[in-house]
């Protein structure tokens, strides 16, 4: 396959790619085609994730998600972490490239290739306003520890102290596929700074994340409402990450013995989502994520003489931020209502 390089000769050493600024509850995204003839390897994936999610450097955002060609479905996504780092799965990610490509190849009910599983994906009612509103499958479920992976001598974890990690807080873990831990936590205990702590400490080298983790801190609201705050690998605090969302409305179902099949309302600091969790021959089977597909600015990277780092131009904002905004305000309201101390 060729490389940057040898497409760049093809081109006479100039190409100009287009670019999508996305988000889905503010986790932010750059969707980048590929079928638009740039041709990239793993690392130089990797290195533009690098650079082009830098805030100060170049256009700003949580990731990556590279569109690519599928043998088994409408299209492939891969995400790439702002640290470069490439994840198995990205549930706000998956909604902002099935709105992507949608609209690209004019269907509304499709699967997605991810790496590894193929995801059933569809625009659905508005969350909010005509705001473009999706819901993507969040699956498999895997509670084996092996699986995040997790360094423990048992097989699961759930609603468990760890005391090496603190000495009162009750751990779930799970991965999606990507690694998730959770746990339920008090105001109090959210807004200190317990969870950037520990997320740090997990995430760097450790003894039982081999791979890092997301973390994410769960407060419930009310019957089949929750507050979920994460700080995911590879970015850090983000508005929101949907599969943390996912699997936090996971583990509030089980420890409340909720019923499946109902729409839980996940709020964050980027808004708010709904999961419904599904279950087959009485096991849990998937989670639909719902939720907003926003895309908030078109940019052109300008490719040159071979370089892989682009210079990029903005080229126009959509405008659809504005809906999305009265969305986000509303959500907070409520969410301070229920938590004040997170009114800043
Ligand atoms: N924010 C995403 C998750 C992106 C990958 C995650 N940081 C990881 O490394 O597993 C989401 O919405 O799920």
């Amino acid at each position: 396959m060729a490389t940057l390089n040898q497409t760049m000769k093809a081109r006479g050493n100039k190409m100009n790619i287009s670019v999508i600024k996305s988000h889905g509850s503010k986790n932010d995204f750059i969707i980048i085609d590929e079928q638009k003839g740039l041709i990239v390897n793993d690392e130089q994936r990797a290195q533009l994730a690098l650079y082009l999610c830098d805030r100060q450097k170049a256009i700003g955002a949580d990731g990556i998600l590279y569109i690519t060609e599928s043998g088994s479905a409408q299209a492939k996504m891969r995400v790439f972490n702002s640290d470069g780092s490439e994840a198995s799965m990205c549930g706000n990610g998956l909604r902002c490239a099935a709105r992507y490509i949608a609209e690209r190849d004019g269907v509304q009910k499709f699967s997605v290739e991810t790496m590894k599983a193929v995801l059933a994906v569809e625009k659905v009612e508005s969350l909010y306003e005509d705001i473009p509103t999706y819901a993507v499958e969040i699956s498999p479920i895997l509670f084996d520890l092996a699986s995040l992976p997790l360094q423990l001598n048992q097989e699961t974890l759930f609603n468990q102290i760890v005391p090496e990690w603190h000495d009162t807080l009750r751990f779930s873990a799970l991965a999606v596929p990507n690694p998730h831990l959770i746990t339920q936590v008090t105001e109090k205990e959210l807004i200190s700074g317990l969870q950037q702590e520990l997320a740090q400490s997990l995430n760097a080298p450790n003894q039982w994340f081999t791979d890092g983790v997301n973390v994410s801190f769960v407060v419930p609201l009310d019957q089949n409402q929750i507050f979920v705050r994460t700080f995911e690998r590879g970015v850090g605090f983000t508005s929101a990450c949907g599969t943390a969302m996912s699997s936090s409305s996971l583990i509030q179902a089980m420890l409340t013995n909720g019923e499946t099949g109902i729409p839980i309302d996940v709020y964050n600091d980027g808004g708010r989502v709904k999961c419904v969790i599904h279950k087959k021959e009485d096991q849990f089977h998937h989670i639909d994520l719902i939720g907003n597909a926003t895309f908030t600015d078109e940019y052109t990277l300008e490719f040159n003489d071979n370089e892989l780092i682009p210079s990029v131009k903005h080229v126009k904002s959509t405008g659809e931020e504005i809906i999305y905004q009265r969305m986000a305000e509303a959500s907070k309201e409520f969410i301070w209502g229920h938590i004040p101390g997170l009114r800043k």
